[in-house]
């Protein structure tokens, strides 16, 4: 079975619980505890593969606080990066989330991740608030397409079926790239044997 780990970032109050949980129970909450880091656990299926997703849910982020950010960014293959459509400063945060996770993997990865992009969705939540909207949805196309991430508003107070399809979407995604990652050490690692190999009875040969 395929372990898949996904965090939730994004401001205080952005909805990440109520979007994580919609997606887990398929209901709409109106409050949830905030105070406390939470892991989620669930068992599903995705092209015929049983997973196992763990979804990290940790006290909300603000744009500074980078140690905060620290533990998810390492721990995760994904992330989903939530703002509220109705808060401006939620959208500025989550452009600086988006940077520190690439400025975080940029640094442990050397330049390998530039072949494949770090599988990021940003979500707009509270569509339903559209009345009061403060980020315009080409906006966060805009800042999904400078991050190559993907993209989606929603509402989970009222969508189901766009936050299932966003997870799914981002799933097979992390799935890509963690196969990507063993190729490439695969290689990496068949390509150094291959040196080693070269080093040691190409040397003897010539002697020979
Ligand atoms: N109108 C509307 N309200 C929402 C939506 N999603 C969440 N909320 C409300 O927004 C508030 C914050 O939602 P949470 O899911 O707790 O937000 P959070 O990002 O997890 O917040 P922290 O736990 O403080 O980090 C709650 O009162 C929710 O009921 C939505 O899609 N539409």
């Amino acid at each position: 079975m395929n372990d898949i780990k996904l965090a939730l970032l994004g401001s205080e109050g952005a909805g990440k619980s109520a979007v994580l949980v919609r997606f887990l129970t398929k209901r709409f909450i109106g409050e949830y505890a905030s105070n406390a880091n939470s892991l989620y656990r669930k068992r599903l299926s995705i092209e015929g593969r049983l997973l196992h997703l763990e979804v990290f849910d940790p006290c909300s982020q603000s744009g500074e606080s980078r140690c905060i950010l620290e533990e998810p960014v390492e721990w995760a293959d994904g992330f989903i990066v939530v703002y509220n459509i109705s808060d401006r400063t939620s959208f500025l945060n989550a452009q600086n989330i988006l940077c520190q996770i690439k400025d975080a993997r940029g640094e442990s990865c050397k330049g390998e991740m530039d072949k494949m992009d770090i599988p990021i969705c940003l979500v707009g939540n509270k569509q339903d608030l559209c009345h009061a909207r403060q980020v315009f949805e080409e906006e966060g196309r805009a800042l999904a397409q400078e991050h190559r991430c993907h993209f989606q508003e929603v509402s989970a107070a009222e969508d189901y079926l766009e936050i299932s399809n966003l997870f799914t979407k981002l799933i097979r995604h992390v799935m890509d790239h963690l196969k990507y990652r063993a190729d490439l050490r695969r290689y990496s690692g068949s390509k150094s044997m291959a040196k080693l190999i070269n080093n040691v009875f190409g040397k003897r040969r010539k002697s020979v």
